[in-house]
C-alpha cells in the first residue's frame, strides 16, 4: 500500500483473536496498525474516526472460493463487481475460480485476473489455477509457470479431476512450490450428465435426475489416499454430505503425514434439498442441496474442525442463463455479501461456535491454506491494516435488489438473517462501509 495522508481510528471494537488485552482502539496508517497513542500527534495528517462501540474487530475474511466470471461473462459478474461484493461481505482477499472464458490456465491469463484485481482496489483477488488445460480432464496446465506468478490454489472447480492418474500428477507437480489441489469432489460417471440435484426421496417426488451422496464421498476417499501417497496438500472443496465428513475425519487421522482440508459454503450450512419443491431454479447448485441430517453432519463438521474452512462458492448467473425450467438451468447462487451473516446464523447463534472458531475458519485458516501471509493476522501493532468491523446482534431481511454483484439469483432473497458487516478495511483502505 502506498503513502497516505489520512489516518483511520477505530475506537472501542472488541478485537477477536485472543488480543482483547490491548485495548478496542486501532489506528491505521499507510497499511499498518500502529499504536493508538500515535493518533493526532502528527497534524499534517488528516483523522477519519470510526466509533466501533459495541462492534467486534476480526481479520478481514479470505474467500478460498468464488467465481467472478471476468474474463468472458462480464454480464454475470465483472472483477471489479465481484470484488465490491467481497467488501461488502467483510472480505479482504478472494480467490477466484479458474472456470472463466478463456480458463485461467496459463501465467497470463492469472496475471490478467490479478491485475483486474489491482484495478479495482478493493482487496485482494487471487487467482486460482485449472489443474487441466481448459479443465478438460485431460493434460495438467501450466501449473509451475502458473505458479511463478504467485498462484498456490489449483482447481478444475465445476468439474472434477476424475482421472486418478492425473489426480496423482498434479498432487505430486505442486508439492515442488507448497501449492495445493482444491478438489471438486464428485464422481462424474455415477450419474447421468441430466443430474441436477441432490438423488433421494425428494429427487423422485419431483421426478429430476440426482447424484447421489456417494459421488462425492468416494472421489473424497480416493484423494485423500492420493494425497497421504504423494504427501502433498489436499482440498476438499464445499463438502456437503455426512458420509464425505465421515470421510475426512478418517482421513486426517490416517494420514497425518498430508496436509488435508475442506471447506463448506454457507448454502450448504442452512438450506436443504426440501426448497426444491417448487422448482426454482435459484436453488439448483452443484454440490447439490442435501437432506437436513447431511446440514447437521456438516456444521457439526465445521464446528470440530473437520472441516476446516467455510467458502462462498459465489456463482453469479446472468437471468438468461437461470430463469430456465429447473433441469436446464445454469447451477450457482451468489454468496459473498451474506456468507459471514449465514455463519453466525448456523454456528453462532446455535452455540455450536464461538467467534473466535469463525475467525479462524473465515480468516485465519483460508489464508494459511491459500499461503496469503498478510492475510488472516492477528490485530496486533504492526501488523497489515486487513480487518472486518461485525455488528455480532444486527439482523436485517435480504433483499436480491440491493447488491453490489452484478447478479440476482440469490438464495436468500426475503429472509431475515444477521447482517453483521458494518465496515471492511483492506490493506489499510476503508472498502466498505455501511
Ligand atoms: N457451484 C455452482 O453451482 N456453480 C459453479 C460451478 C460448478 O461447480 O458447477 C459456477 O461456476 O457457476
Amino acid at each position: 500500500m502506498g503513502e497516505t495522508t489520512t489516518d483511520l481510528l477505530i475506537t472501542g471494537a472488541t478485537r477477536v483473536g485472543g488480543l482483547a488485552d490491548e485495548g478496542g482502539d486501532l489506528l491505521v496508517r499507510d497499511g499498518v496498525l500502529l499504536d493508538p497513542a500515535e493518533a493526532g500527534r502528527d497534524g499534517s495528517r488528516e483523522l477519519v474516526r470510526i466509533d466501533a462501540d459495541g462492534l467486534l474487530a476480526v481479520p478481514g475474511l479470505v474467500d478460498l472460493h468464488c467465481h467472478l466470471r471476468e474474463p468472458g461473462r462480464e454480464d454475470a459478474e465483472t472483477v471489479a463487481t465481484g470484488a465490491a461484493a467481497a467488501a461488502r461481505g467483510g472480505f479482504t482477499a478472494v480467490l477466484a475460480m479458474a472456470n472463466t472464458v478463456p480458463v485461467t490456465d496459463t501465467a497470463e491469463a492469472a496475471r490478467h485476473v490479478r491485475a483486474l484485481g489491482e484495478q479495482a482496489g478493493l482487496g485482494a483477488v487471487v487467482p486460482i489455477g485449472a489443474v487441466s488445460k481448459g479443465l478438460d480432464g485431460q493434460e495438467l496446465a501450466e501449473l509451475g509457470l502458473m505458479a511463478r506468478t504467485g498462484v498456490r490454489v489449483f482447481s478444475d472447480d465445476g468439474h472434477c479431476v476424475s482421472d486418478a492418474r492425473l489426480m496423482r500428477r498434479a498432487l505430486e507437480y505442486v508439492r515442488a512450490f507448497d501449492g495445493v489441489i482444491a478438489q471438486h469432489a464428485q464422481d462424474p460417471r455415477l450419474a447421468g450428465p441430466d443430474a441436477c440435484c441432490h438423488e433421494g426421496e425428494v429427487s423422485g417426488r419431483l421426478g429430476l435426475a440426482g447424484w447421489p451422496a456417494a459421488a462425492e464421498s468416494t472421489i473424497i476417499a480416493r484423494d485423500v489416499q492420493l494425497a497421504a501417497l504423494t504427501r502433498s496438500r489436499l482440498h476438499v472443496c464445499h463438502v456437503s454430505t455426512a458420509e464425505s465428513v465421515e470421510v475426512l475425519r478418517w482421513a486426517k487421522q490416517r494420514y497425518p503425514q498430508a496436509d488435508i482440508t475442506a471447506e463448506v459454503t454457507p448454502h450448504h450450512l442452512l438450506l436443504t434439498t426440501d426448497l426444491l419443491a417448487g422448482y426454482d431454479p435459484t436453488f439448483k447448485v452443484n454440490p447439490p442441496l442435501r437432506p437436513a441430517e447431511d446440514v447437521e453432519a456438516v456444521r457439526a463438521a465445521l464446528a470440530d474442525g473437520t472441516i476446516d474452512a467455510v467458502a462462498t462458492d459465489h456463482a453469479p448467473h446472468a437471468r438468461h442463463d437461470k430463469e430456465h425450467a429447473f433441469a436446464d438451468a445454469a447451477f450457482g447462487m451468489v454468496g459473498l455479501e451474506t456468507a459471514l451473516g449465514v455463519v453466525v446464523e448456523t454456528m453462532v447463534r446455535t452455540g455450536l461456535a464461538d467467534w473466535e472458531r469463525v475467525v479462524e475458519a473465515t480468516s485465519t485458516t483460508p489464508a494459511r491454506i491459500a499461503r496469503l501471509t498478510d492475510q488472516g493476522r492477528r490485530l496486533a501493532v504492526g501488523a497489515p491494516a486487513t480487518l472486518t468491523l461485525v455488528d455480532p446482534t444486527a439482523r436485517a431481511v435480504v433483499d436480491a435488489a440491493d447488491t453490489r454483484s452484478l447478479s440476482r439469483n440469490n438464495p436468500w432473497h426475503g429472509r431475515e438473517l444477521p447482517d453483521p458487516v458494518v465496515a471492511t478495511v483492506a490493506a489499510g483502505r476503508l472498502t466498505y462501509r455501511r
